[in-house]
């Protein structure tokens, strides 16, 4: 049974006012400022492709004011058919922006600016009137890392410098899209407003786009996305790889108060997909806070055991931190089965039975490519084969792709071409072929283990979450939670080794709660309050909550756990949890396996340091206590609830008494 009446549940935002939507606004006030030029002529609506007549008003307003801002040479309608893929593959193709893979069937290799190769956090921002809505209290002086905020000023300041004729020359697409399967209660809709074909080819991958999703919009509110790549024609400065972008002047910001996205700048996935990370984590927590769900950056799996049981379980590891590789394994266990609901986001709700139930937003995964092969993810070298666009990965002279972790498998004879295009490239030259975070954008339709509920509208049940992180140093393969609140504070305390998903330069342990410190679209306090009262609104059981590492080295800087397949041993003890099993025993962290009950069969144990797995250094975790505390007190402050203060505390009394 769901709870409705608890007192700490959502705090609603009570708007008073209507809210003015900022890109209406910025509209009016460039085509105010046109009307003054001497040259004026009113910007006509000249369409190219699709009806007008087929948006409803609302959607059909919105593209008149985008239109009016942007000022595009002409507007293309989408409908997902397959000849609008042709016509933008076409269009991409004369553009020199994309070229054939002809060793596989409708793949795609697209190279960007080398200044436009990942997510942008400096320069994300989330728009809210006042500063502690988006950003928690902190420690003065200190500069927050929690989310970045903008003022609604400064967001009309930068929207007025970037986007009036920003689409001159171009064509402006029009993608309605939905996230979750279209018609489901769970799912949302957006449009999304972008002169970059890449885009839109992107978006038919990675979201349910076209012509249906909008008669199930009826009257309902969507979610305004604009985005444009900032190179109006003429061009002012050549491109580099055909790529448009302007890296300079990148913004991404997100407006929680009018369901606005505008982006500008860059053409690269999470800062342009705008469904992905900017709609469906960070806009999304925020209607999943007001609405009393929860929108996260996990992974969604089904597993099955040799005795038949199946559960779900839910994962949050920080960007390139295995939840393609996990969603998508093939166990090494016998008589284990996994099935994959999704790769990057969950939206989870309680059904009217009180169960967690999560769908995955996406129709699509947009996957790091480096390190994928058939040995370490076959499910995922499988599914790629067809109707892929990739980015920034290497090519082979027989038509193929390459990457790092493809060596095996690539023929002697071919050449390679490096991402940067150096013919003839070779390992000797020490530089990757492939940008450490290059991608491929593959339908999960095409995924051979695609779940059979994976566009289920009621979601499927989850059994347990799991948090992890790069952690070369000092935390087990696995622990369990003492309890939800026990688990909550393990997710805030998430750290990990900075990867190539963002702009991080070297390799740091970095604070990432919940893996989702670059998407949180609300103050990280008030998110802790969310999380630790979505116990109090059911009556059923809530998941077990896990924490795991596969990332731990030995002393020569060497990965101690095989990974990959071999994680579903820890998946194994997981469900015996899961089921109520008597396999834990109490550590200062949390409960570990009881010695012998990981299954470790089959596996080389000679070579394999179990005691170093589960090894936990008392220096190691003082540490750890100490970094969590600071971080909490600079970062947090007092929008730190109590509960994780008094969490952190016990933490630190059990580590005291290692
Ligand atoms: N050593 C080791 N590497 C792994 C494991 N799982 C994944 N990796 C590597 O980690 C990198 C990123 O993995 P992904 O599964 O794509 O990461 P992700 O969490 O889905 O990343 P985003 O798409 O950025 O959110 C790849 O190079 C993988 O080969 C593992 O169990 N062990
Ligand atoms: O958003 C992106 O570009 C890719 C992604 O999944 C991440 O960085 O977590
Ligand atoms: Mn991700």
């Amino acid at each position: 049974m769901v709870v409705t009446n608890v007192k700490n549940s959502a705090t609603n935002v009570m708007v008073s006012h209507i809210p003015k939507s900022v890109i209406n606004e910025a509209s009016r006030v460039a085509a105010e400022e046109a009307k003054k030029s001497l040259h004026y002529e009113e910007h006509s609506l000249k369409v190219s492709y699709g009806k007008l007549s087929n948006l409803k008003a609302k959607v059909r307003t919105f593209v008149d004011e985008s239109a009016r801002l942007c000022r595009p040479a002409n507007i293309h309608i989408c409908d997902g058919s397959e000849r609008e893929l042709r016509h933008l593959i076409n269009v991409m193709q004369q553009a020199g922006m994309i070229e054939p893979l002809p060793k596989y069937h409708n793949c795609w290799l697209t190279r960007t600016d080398p200044g436009d190769v990942a997510r942008v956090e400096s320069r994300t921002f989330i728009v809210t009137k006042e500063k502690r809505d988006t950003v928690p209290a902190g420690k003065e002086g200190v500069k927050g890392t929690l989310a970045n905020w903008m003022s609604p000023e400064d967001l009309k300041e930068a929207v007025s410098q970037r986007f009036p004729g920003c689409m001159s020359g171009r064509t402006m697409y029009v993608v309605p899209y939905s996230m979750g399967p279209v018609g489901s209660p769970l799912s949302k809709i957006g449009v999304q407003v972008t002169d970059s074909p890449y885009v839109v080819a992107s978006m038919r991958i990675m979201t349910r786009m076209g012509g249906q999703v909008l008669p199930t919009l009826g009257d309902e509110d969507f979610v305004k996305c604009l985005h444009s790549v900032g190179c109006p024609l003429p061009l002012k400065r050549p491109l580099v790889n055909n790529w448009p972008c302007d890296p300079t002047r990148t913004i991404v910001t997100h407006i929680p108060e009018t369901n606005e996205i505008i982006s500008f700048g860059s053409g690269y996935g999470g800062n342009s997909l705008l469904g992905k990370k900017c709609f469906a984590l960070r806009l999304g927590s925020t209607i999943a806070r007001r609405e009393g769900w929860l929108a996260e950056h996990m992974l969604i799996l089904g597993i099955t055991n040799p005795q038949g049981v199946k559960r779900y379980i839910a994962a949050a590891f920080p960007s390139a931190c295995g939840k393609t590789n996990l969603a998508m394994m093939t166990p090494s266990l016998p008589g284990y089965k996994i099935e994959c609901v999704g790769d990057d986001i969950a939206w989870m709700k309680f059904d009217e039975d009180g169960v967690l139930r999560a769908i995955n937003p996406e129709n699509g995964f947009f996957g790091v490519a480096p390190g994928t092969s058939m040995k370490t993810n076959p499910v995922a070298m499988n599914t790629v084969l067809s109707n892929t666009i990739f980015t920034n990965v290497a090519k082979t002279s027989d038509g193929g792709i390459f990457w790092e972790g493809l060596e095996k498998e690539t023929p002697n004879n071919v050449s390679i071409r490096s991402w940067l295009g150096d013919e003839n490239w070779s390992a000797e030259c020490g530089k990757p072929a492939a940008h450490p975070n290059s991608r491929f954008c593959t339908p999960a339709s095409q995924c051979p283990i695609i779940d059979p509920d994976w566009e289920s509208s009621k979601g499927v049940p989850i059994s347990a979450i799991l948090f992890g992180g790069r952690r070369p140093e000092g935390v087990p393969l696995v622990y369990e939670a003492f309890d939800w609140k026990h688990g909550v504070l393990v997710g805030a305390a998430m750290r990990s080794e900075t990867t190539a998903a963002a702009e991080h330069k070297g390799k740091a342990i970095m604070h990432d709660p919940f893996a989702m410190r670059p998407f949180f679209g609300y103050n990280f306090g008030q998110y802790l309050t969310h999380w630790l009262s979505m116990e109090g609104r059911t009556t059923s059981s809530m998941p077990k909550i896990f924490h795991v590492n596969w990332f731990r080295k030995d002393d020569k800087g060497r990965f101690i756990w095989p990974g990959f397949g071999e994680n579903v041993r820890v998946l194994d003890w997981i469900l015996r949890r899961v089921e109520g099993d008597d396999v834990a025993e109490e550590s200062a962290v949390g409960l570990l396996p009881r010695p012998g009950s990981l299954d470790l069969k089959g596996l080389d144990t000679s070579t394999l340091d179990t005691h170093e797995l589960f090894r936990l250094p008392k220096g190691f975790w003082e540490q750890e206590v100490r970094a969590i505390a600071k971080y909490f007190d600079e970062q947090v402050g007092e929008d730190l609830p109590n509960e994780i203060r008094e969490q952190l505390r016990r933490l630190e009394k059990r580590v005291e008494k290692m």
